[in-house]
């Protein structure tokens, strides 16, 4: 099987081709970094490649699915681009008991954005085990890596510029304050929530991680349920999933001050959903690394079940 990374030098890119790169049962194609956005070369690597990942903004990636004329030619895109229309599969395999098999068969995925991995991770059950409301008004927060914003925010974190601590962008700091995040649309429609939550990230100042809080109060829930029934619902959904995992309500992870510490799922394709609070307020929290579960490593599963192989295969 033969993969090329359209992208492979900018953030998302580089993780997947290191993974791969270490596998021997695929051949990954390369394009010189000096040629990187030759559309002539990709061209030709794209229209050889089984498996075409495309890690690339999301005008380039829309071009670059133009260029690939060869129906043998599966893609896995990253971008925001396609991820809420018809002719692509979302590649969220634990979002339905049928999504692996639509994933399998399809030969153009759009991984998801990694706030809306985690956000629809954790409501997801609930609103399709009708305990949550479709019309509830759901708001979460995020605590965000500043990864998340490829190389030109990894840039601006990491500058010499930067040393000034008063400069803005050494501090944690709210951003999409007029509350219109491009992953809106996608996690609207991945919940079936009548309206799209109201969403407040934050960028912070580490390299990667996150963690997605969805705060709920139980007496306005569909039969008023108790922490511990929200928490046996979720865990129920996960059961036997590999990379998504309900913290039980007496491990230590759970019952730590530091149980939402964003950085703890980092380097692996791990998700893991917290349910902390009391039986009056719930907090549903999902931890994942936007540059595993977040990206790459969504993005490498949703390969290896295209390819009917082992889905933890170099995860
Ligand atoms: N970082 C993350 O955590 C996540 C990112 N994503 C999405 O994945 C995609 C890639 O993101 P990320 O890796 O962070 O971005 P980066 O900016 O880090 O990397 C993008 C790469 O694509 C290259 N590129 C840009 N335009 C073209 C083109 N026309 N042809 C070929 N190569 C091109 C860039 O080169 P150059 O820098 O020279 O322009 C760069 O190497 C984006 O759509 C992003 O939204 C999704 C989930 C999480
Ligand atoms: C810190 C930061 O800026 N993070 C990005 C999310 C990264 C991501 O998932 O991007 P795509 O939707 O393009 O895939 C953001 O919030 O826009």
């Amino acid at each position: 099987m033969k993969v090329f990374v359209d992208g492979q030098y900018g953030t998302t890119g580089l993780k997947i081709h290191e993974r791969l790169n270490q596998r021997n049962d695929l051949e990954l194609l390369s394009i010189q970094e000096e040629y990187k956005k030759d559309p002539e070369l990709r061209n030709e690597l794209m229209n050889q490649a089984d498996i075409v990942f495309l890690c690339l903004p999301d005008q380039a990636a829309r071009e670059a699915v133009t260029l690939i004329t060869n129906p043998h030619s599966r893609i896995i895109d990253s971008s925001t681009a396609f991820r809420t229309q018809e002719a692509w599969t979302y590649g969220l395999p634990e979002l339905l008991p049928f999504q692996r098999d639509k994933i399998a068969s399809s030969s153009r995925v759009s991984v998801p954005g990694c706030h809306a991995t985690a956000f629809i991770l954790a409501v997801k059950p609930l609103i399709q085990m009708g305990i949550l409301p479709r019309q509830y008004p759901v708001s979460l927060n995020s605590l965000t890596g500043y990864s998340g914003g490829g190389k030109s925010l990894i840039e601006q974190f990491e500058s010499s510029n930067n040393h000034d601590t008063s400069h803005s962008l050494r501090l944690t700091q709210p951003y999409s304050l007029k509350l219109d995040h491009k992953h809106l649309p996608e996690m609207k429609k991945f919940t079936d929530l009548e309206f799209p939550p109201v969403f407040l990230p934050t960028v912070c100042n580490f390299y990667s991680g996150m963690v997605v809080t969805v705060p709920l109060v139980t007496r306005l829930l569909r039969n008023q349920p108790s922490l511990k029934q929200i928490h046996t619902i979720l865990t129920d959904y996960y059961l036997g999933e590999r990379f998504v995992s309900v913290i039980p309500l007496d491990d230590p992870r759970a019952m730590s001050p530091n149980a939402l510490d964003p950085i703890l799922c980092n380097g692996t394709n791990n998700a893991e959903i917290f349910v902390l609070g009391n039986d009056e307020q719930v907090l549903v929290s999902c931890r994942l690394d936007n540059l595993g579960k977040g990206s790459s490593g969504a993005a490498i599963q949703c390969m290896n079940i295209m390819l009917g192989l082992d889905e933890e295969a170099g995860l």
